[in-house]
């Protein structure tokens, strides 16, 4: 492991990192082709969208055609400016259009963009998250500035397709989570032990539902649940892996001296691969909460809506239901955010409307009793919002360009009124997992606590914070090097695929 100097550890400034942030340098690279196909791609897609919706959500629309007509236009041509720039290496990052922009956090993002000279910068020169983020901001500013369109969330149909297309999955578990719930309700004789088990489940289902990303997968139809899992298959070299793994073991006689050290590394090397789960850190998440946690305040940051959102629930249900949650607050997204992220919408979606649309659309295709059972666990949880139970929240923070880093320092409310207070901070995804630890090219072995820096620190009051990422991305914390280098000789490809995932966790109460 290696472990950061204290001083290194707190000190970071966007421009003082204590590892380079990852950017587009590097041919070939996952962010190179990012700036080159993979995001153009999908502004190219919002503008076919725009170009499908004759008109907008919006009331004032049909009765104002070209007014909305027109708007259209506008919005077109500032989607194919912004496809221009990105492709050309001269461009730097402008700021952000103020007039018009409701969204409530330009003039931050502006400040931002000026005080890093980001505006001086071309867009391989800036770092891969903030370049990013900075275009997803801009996309929505495109929309908040224009009246008609303001309220058009242009992935919305794309969103709820994971949903719909793995309704069989959808409807086991909510027949067996509603036998869990009553149960659970007509007993006590829960047992910690088999909290321990149920637990791991939930959290790993969690864990796994971030693989249904759809920025990965811009061109996913939804005809398939399937088809986005059997792609991240294509992408492993699974035999490749075992053979790795069975080198490894294969060379343990050769040196008797290190036999025993060799055996562990095997071991670790091969459970890993087996689970697929590179650092595992739910038995400790389960002492924390066993020991610690009843009645308590959970948050979840949450990642992607539709099928992902739901395993959150999911999550979210078992900790109310078994008495450690008094209260979750889910935080979402406030914009049209990295094509799948929840916005509230998605969010009600899912409560209100998912049961019918199973009605009508897939019938044949859900477990017998499944949107029955649905139905009942959608109205506890609709039941569990209006008497605060859960609560939604969509913080400004977690669309603006920073780093997690910034948090307790830029958005103060959030940070002491609300995160400080929970007992438990649930990160989803990749993306919370590149904010979380700066997106830089870090060491792998450096520990989780370490890369998050002020979020691990006891002076400022941070929470225990759990991290569920699959991997989608170059950045990797918390791996150990002997796992880090078999997947790295075997298997091209692996840190973006999604097919591995940490499940990480710090926490700065203890006394540890
Ligand atoms: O947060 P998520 O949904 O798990 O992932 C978002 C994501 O697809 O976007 C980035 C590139 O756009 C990737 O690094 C990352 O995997």
């Amino acid at each position: 492991m290696m472990i950061l100097p204290q001083n290194l550890r707190y000190s970071f400034s966007l421009d003082n990192t204590p590892f380079p942030p990852c950017k587009c340098d590097k041919e070939g690279s996952f962010s190179s082709e990012s700036l080159k196909t993979r995001v153009p791609f999908i502004v190219q897609k919002i503008i076919t969208t725009v170009k499908n919706h004759s008109s907008s959500s919006s009331s004032s629309a049909t009765s104002n055609p070209e007014k909305v007509q027109e708007a259209q236009n506008v919005i077109i041509k500032e989607l194919e400016q912004l496809i221009n720039e990105m492709s050309d290496p001269s461009a730097t990052l402008s700021l952000l259009k103020e007039e018009g922009d409701t969204i409530g956090d330009i003039k931050q993002c502006n400040e931002i963009l000026t005080q890093y000279n980001f505006t001086d910068k071309t867009w391989v020169e800036t770092p891969f998250i903030i370049w990013e983020t900075y275009l997803y901001r801009r996309v929505g500013g495109i929309f908040a500035r224009s009246k008609y369109w303001s309220d058009f969330d242009y992935f919305f149909d794309q969103k709820l397709e994971t949903f719909i297309s793995a309704s069989q999955s959808v409807s086991i578990l909510a027949k067996q989570t509603l036998a869990d719930d009553i149960a659970t309700l007509k007993t006590s004789t829960s047992t910690n032990a088999d909290d321990s088990e149920n637990f791991a489940g939930v959290l790993k289902g969690s864990l796994w539902g971030n693989q249904n990303d759809l920025s990965m997968f811009p061109d996913f139809d939804g005809d398939d649940f399937n088809q986005m899992q059997e792609k991240r298959q294509q992408s492993e070299a699974s035999s490749a892996i075992a053979s790795k793994a069975q080198s490894i073991v294969d060379g343990q006689d050769d040196d008797d001296d290190d036999n025993d050290e060799k055996k562990d590394t095997n071991d670790k090397v091969q459970t890993a691969l087996a689970t697929k789960i590179l650092e595992d850190h739910s038995p400790q998440i389960w002492q924390y909460l066993k020991n610690n946690v009843k009645n308590g305040r959970i948050d979840i940051v949450l990642d992607n809506a539709g099928y992902e959102l739901y395993m959150d629930l999911l999550l979210a249900n078992w900790l109310t239901t078994h008495g450690y949650a008094k209260v979750v607050y889910f935080h979402c997204k406030r914009i049209p955010w990295y094509v799948s992220d929840v916005c509230k919408p998605d969010f009600y979606w899912i409560l209100n409307d998912s049961p019918s649309q199973y009605r009508q659309q897939r019938q044949n295709m859900v477990a017998e009793g499944g949107i029955e059972a649905l139905e009942v666990l959608t109205q506890k949880w609709k039941t569990y919002l209006e008497n605060g139970t859960w609560k939604l929240e969509d913080d400004l923070f977690w669309t603006g360009l920073l780093p997690f880093h910034y948090l307790p320092e830029n958005a103060n409310q959030l940070w002491t009124e609300e995160l400080t207070k929970s007992d438990l901070v649930i990160f989803k995804g990749d993306l919370n997992f590149r904010k979380l630890t700066h997106d830089l090219s870090w060491d792998p072995s450096v520990p989780f606590a370490d890369a998050i820096g002020p979020l691990a620190s006891k002076s400022i009051f941070a929470p225990p914070i759990v991290s569920l990422r699959t991997t989608k991305a170059d950045t990797v914390v918390n791996v150990d090097s002997d796992i880090y280098k078999a997947l790295d000789d075997s298997e091209p490809g692996w840190l973006t695929s999604g097919s591995y995932s940490t499940i990480l966790f710090s926490n700065p109460r203890s006394d540890n």
